[in-house]
């Protein structure tokens, strides 16, 4: 989707969650965008103020503002002065902070799952929580941002990091209708251990890590992804020893009589123009896409089967990225803007 809203002034932005992996993604992605100023970086109410530079020390000399604790009476100082707040929660922190933020006039992008299911019923089976407030659900839209189909509003829902690779890989032959009415798409990736946040576990610790399958059946990203695509699937997550990325490997059927050619035709014709997807003529690497805000895709047919894999950075094309995305789009600004050729605009 090309530009809404033309604006031409800069973009006042704060992150919340900044001192987490995905909420630091964004705030090096802000700085960099020539359309955005980075105003405010929150962590938690139980942190000390510390420098972004003194939690990321790579940053020291470049981004050296103060990641502040954030309680509600922040709202009151930033509303007015802020534009947009990216939100880098854990899903809870998510769904009641946005609605006091909206209520303040501010454009919310939340990387969360907050708001992401359309359907709040399903919240308790695959988020273990109730959902507060479904009918913010209704007005939030969903920025899986090469399908994006309709104008962004004031609550921006970022898609998840599986689901990301996992739709972009099969929407294409979806929604070209090449696939069986029948056809269950069966997925597997694995995701580096960033995927499951900066915060200390024992199953991410640096020892402990290997290759391993889990969230079978019941991962929060399947429901997700079968919203995207229409259908049921089965997604089984892997946890690898890498620090960032995702390769998904997906398993579809065709319909009788689908060519070869009309599978090329589907996926050169979703991803014409579009460019933060590259269509490869190899199999992805995630060492490829590490650090870039690309997702890869490349696929391979045997008679009626396909296997689709692509690749990205969770933490960018996976969420931080993605959300930058959304919000040039939002607010009028070229779509790769902070992501690509350093914000300059490509049109
Ligand atoms: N990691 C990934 O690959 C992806 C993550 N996401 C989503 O992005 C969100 C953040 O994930 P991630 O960056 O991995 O998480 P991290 O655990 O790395 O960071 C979470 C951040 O949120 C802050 N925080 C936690 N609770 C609160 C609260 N109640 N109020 C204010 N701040 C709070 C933490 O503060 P403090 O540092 O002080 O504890 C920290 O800065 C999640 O919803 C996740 O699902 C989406 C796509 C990919
Ligand atoms: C490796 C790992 O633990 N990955 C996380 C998914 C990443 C994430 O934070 O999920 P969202 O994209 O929904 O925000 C998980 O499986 O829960």
């Amino acid at each position: 989707m090309s530009s809404q809203s033309a604006t031409s002034s800069v973009i006042r932005s704060a992150v919340l969650g900044a001192a987490g992996y995905s909420g630091a993604e964004l705030c090096v992605l802000l700085a960099r965008n020539p359309h955005f100023a980075l105003c405010h970086a929150y962590a938690s109410a139980g942190r000390q103020p510390e420098s972004f530079s003194s939690l990321y020390p790579r940053h020291k000399g470049q981004l050296d503002l103060l990641v502040q604790p954030w309680t509600d009476a922040e709202i009151e100082n930033i509303r007015g002065k802020v534009d947009v707040a990216f939100l880098a929660l854990p899903h809870e922190a998510s769904e009641e902070v946005a609605p006091k933020l909206m209520a303040a006039g501010i454009v919310v992008v939340d990387l969360s799952g907050a708001f992401r299911l359309k359907d709040p019923d399903l919240y308790p089976k695959y988020y273990g929580y109730a959902h507060q407030h479904p009918e913010l659900i209704n007005e939030a839209v969903y920025s899986l941002m090469e399908w994006l189909d309709q104008p962004l509003p004031q609550l921006i829902s970022v898609p998840g990091c599986y689901v990301t690779a996992a739709s972009l890989a099969l929407l294409p032959l979806v929604k070209a209708g090449l696939l069986t009415d029948d056809n269950i798409p069966v997925i597997s990736a694995t995701s580096g251990v960033s995927g499951a946040g900066r915060k200390a576990a024992l199953s991410t610790s640096f020892c402990e890590v290997g290759l391993n399958a889990y969230g079978f059946f019941k991962h929060r990203h399947r429901p997700e992804i079968e919203q995207n695509l229409g259908r049921k699937v089965v997604f089984t997550p892997h946890l690898g020893n890498f620090k960032r990325g995702i390769l998904a490997t997906s398993v579809v059927t065709l319909k009788a009589g689908v060519t070869v050619e009309q599978v090329k035709a589907a996926f050169e014709q979703a991803y014409h123009g579009k460019p933060l997807v590259r269509l490869l003529t190899t199999s992805p690497n995630v060492a490829d896409v590490a650090g870039t805000p690309y997702c890869d895709i490349f696929w391979q047919i045997d008679g009626e089967q396909v296997v689709v894999v692509s690749a990205l950075d969770n933490l960018l094309k996976g969420a931080a990225a993605q959300a930058m995305q959304a919000a040039n789009v939002k607010f009028g600004k070229p779509e790769t803007a902070g992501l690509l050729g350093g914000g300059v605009c490509h049109e």
